[in-house]
Parts: C-alpha cells; structure tokens; sequence
C-alpha cells in the first residue's frame, strides 16, 4: 500500500484575475477552493493513475469535514490524527497577463510534542515492508525540522521505502537520512548541493552526488524546462511540453504520484520518469489543484521525449 503523510493539509484557494495591483482594490474573474496539502494531491493523482493509496498526516478538526468528504467522495481511504484547530486555507493568484501563479501559504494549526508523539506511533503501526511512504509539504507550527529524518529512520527501521518531496532544512535533515526516492525542483536541489540551476551538467552532478550517499532515485523537476531523473544505473532528461497553463499548482505532487506508482509497480526507470513527466504536464492543464485527467495523461505520455544522458 502507498500511504500519503501530509502534516499540514491546505484548503487551496484560487484567484485568477488579469493582473495583481498594488493597494487596490483587485477584482476575481473567478475563484475556486480545491483540497489540498502536498500528499494529499499525490492521492488524488494515484486514484486518477488507478491505484489505492491511504491519505495520513495530520488534520485539524474544526473543518475537517471538507477535506474527509472530499476524500470519501473520490473512495480515497484516510487515516489523519485529529488536533484542535483549523487547517490552513492557501491563497493561488493566479495572473492572466502575466501567466503567473503567485502563493501566498499559510502556517496552519499547532500541533504539540505529545500529539506528534502519539501520530507517529500510530503511523509506525500501520505500515510494514511491503508499504511505500510519500513525506511531503511544509510542517505546521510545534513539529520540528527534523521530522522527515527521523521519520525516514523510523520507516526504514522496518524496510519501508520513502520518497521524500520537502524543502528548506526539513529536506536538508530528510536527505541525510538517506531516503529511498527524493523529488525536490531546482530550487530545492540548490538547498543540498551548490548547483548552477541554468546548467543541466551541474544538475546531474548534484543527483550523482546525492545517488553516491545512497539515495536509490533522485527526480529533479524544473518547471516548464522539463526534468532530470538520476538512478544508479541511468540519467534521464526531458524538455517541458509546451501546453496550456491554467494552474502550476500541484504540478510537483503528481509528479511525486507518477514515481510512487511506477515505484509501486515495478517499472523501469524510463517509465517512470515518462509516466511522472506526464502526470506534472497533465496537473498543469487543469485549474486550482483539480485532478488531471487519466486520458490527458495517457496523451502527454506517448509525446514525452526522454533523452538518455
Ligand atoms: N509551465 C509548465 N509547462 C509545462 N510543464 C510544466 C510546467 N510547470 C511544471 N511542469 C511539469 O511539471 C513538473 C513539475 O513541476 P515543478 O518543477 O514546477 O514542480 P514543483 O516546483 O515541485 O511544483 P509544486 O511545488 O507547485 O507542486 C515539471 O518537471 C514539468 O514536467
Ligand atoms: O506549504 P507547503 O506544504 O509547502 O505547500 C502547500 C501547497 O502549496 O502545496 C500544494 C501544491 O504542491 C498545495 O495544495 C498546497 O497549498
């Protein structure tokens, strides 16, 4: 089984308007409200890949209902530990002129040492060997950076693989841990290793590098310029399709869903990393953090070019 941790879900909310202007008043031309949090997205794009997944993490109570009856509705199954609070809503403008999307993130509830304490272990009880984990977004308040690593320690206490998809010093902490799969975008790289992001050679190097401390997979995204896959035994790249953008948003996420599930299953590295290129291309073309659409995946799929290195 894939389970999904997201330690702060987000309700997204998008705005699209023409063009963002300051101190006055913007007007919407439409708005939606998406749910969201980095795992939980990866679960939606594994439902649309056809594959079960379970969506754990944490959760605040006060509207938990909208994220519980979202999950339901789609038969995704989920397994959060409720704290007090509210979750987060996240603000997407998204700018029609200038094709940008801009976030605005929120902190989101507080959780305490004893409540972490507690969902750990009921996590930890859950999974076993034959499971695959996807750690992915910010923490809220209370949680400490460390608490990727010490989760990855955790996991591969009893053989579970990870894939890890963070930033700033929860990933840095994460990746000493050495996890199984790691997908972070240029920017992110740039936190671990000292690359110039403009420079493909240098990226490749960097995944060389994080491979040669054992981590297994390292899928590094950038954006509309495409990605890079490093493995032990291969190094893949792809150029960005050239698509629609309603909404960047979430792109990174089924990116994540596409390698878990060709993880899950079996696949070669060059399927993988076809299958993940076309799940962030496909998220793109949908609005908010709307699930893509298991045709459109299919399409993008057979178009994909990927160059060996
Ligand atoms: N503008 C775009 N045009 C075409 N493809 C895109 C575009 N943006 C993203 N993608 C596809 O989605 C993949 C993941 O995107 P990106 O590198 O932005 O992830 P990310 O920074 O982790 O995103 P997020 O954190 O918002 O989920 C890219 O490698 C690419 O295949
Ligand atoms: O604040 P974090 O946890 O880093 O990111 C949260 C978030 O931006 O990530 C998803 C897109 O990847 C959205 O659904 C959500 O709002």
């Amino acid at each position: 089984m894939i389970y999904t941790v997201t330690l702060n879900p987000a309700i997204d909310k998008t705005v699209v308007i023409d063009e963002y202007q300051r101190g006055k008043v913007n007007r919407s031309i439409n708005t939606r409200k998406d749910v969201g949090g980095k795992g939980i997205n990866v679960s939606k794009v594994l439902k649309v890949l056809g594959i079960d997944s379970v969506c754990t993490g944490i959760l605040g109570n006060e509207n938990s209902n909208f994220f519980l009856n979202y999950l339901e509705s789609l038969n995704i199954k989920s397994d959060f530990y409720l704290v007090s609070g509210e979750n987060r809503t996240n603000i997407k403008i998204v700018e029609k002129k200038h094709r940008t999307v801009t976030d605005i993130n929120d902190k989101g509830f507080i959780v305490t040492h004893e409540e972490l304490k507690k969902f750990i272990d009921y996590f930890l009880s859950l999974v076993d060997e034959r499971d695959l984990v996807v750690l992915s977004g910010s923490l809220p308040e209370g949680i400490k950076d460390s608490i990727y690593g010490d989760l990855i320690n955790l996991l591969k206490g009893k053989s579970v693989k990870v894939i890890l998809d963070a930033d700033n010093n929860s990933l840095i902490e994460g990746v000493e841990a050495i996890p199984y799969a790691i997908k972070p975008n240029v920017y992110e790289l740039k936190g671990l290793v000292d690359i110039d992001e403009k420079n493909i050679g240098s990226i490749v190097k960097a995944g060389r590098d994080l491979i040669n401390k054992g981590i297994e997979k390292v899928l590094i995204s950038s954006g509309r310029e495409g990605a890079v896959y490093v493995t032990a035994k291969n190094i893949y790249f792809s150029e960005g399709l050239e698509v629609p953008i309603e909404s960047t948003v979430g792109a990174g996420d089924a990116m994540v869903a596409g390698m878990a599930y060709g993880i899950e299953n079996g696949l070669s590295d060059y399927e993988v990393f076809k299958l993940a290129i076309a799940c962030g291309t496909a998220k793109v073309m949908t609005a908010g953090t709307e699930i893509p659409d298991i045709e459109r995946i299919k399409e993008i799929t057979s178009k994909i070019i990927v160059k060996p290195l």
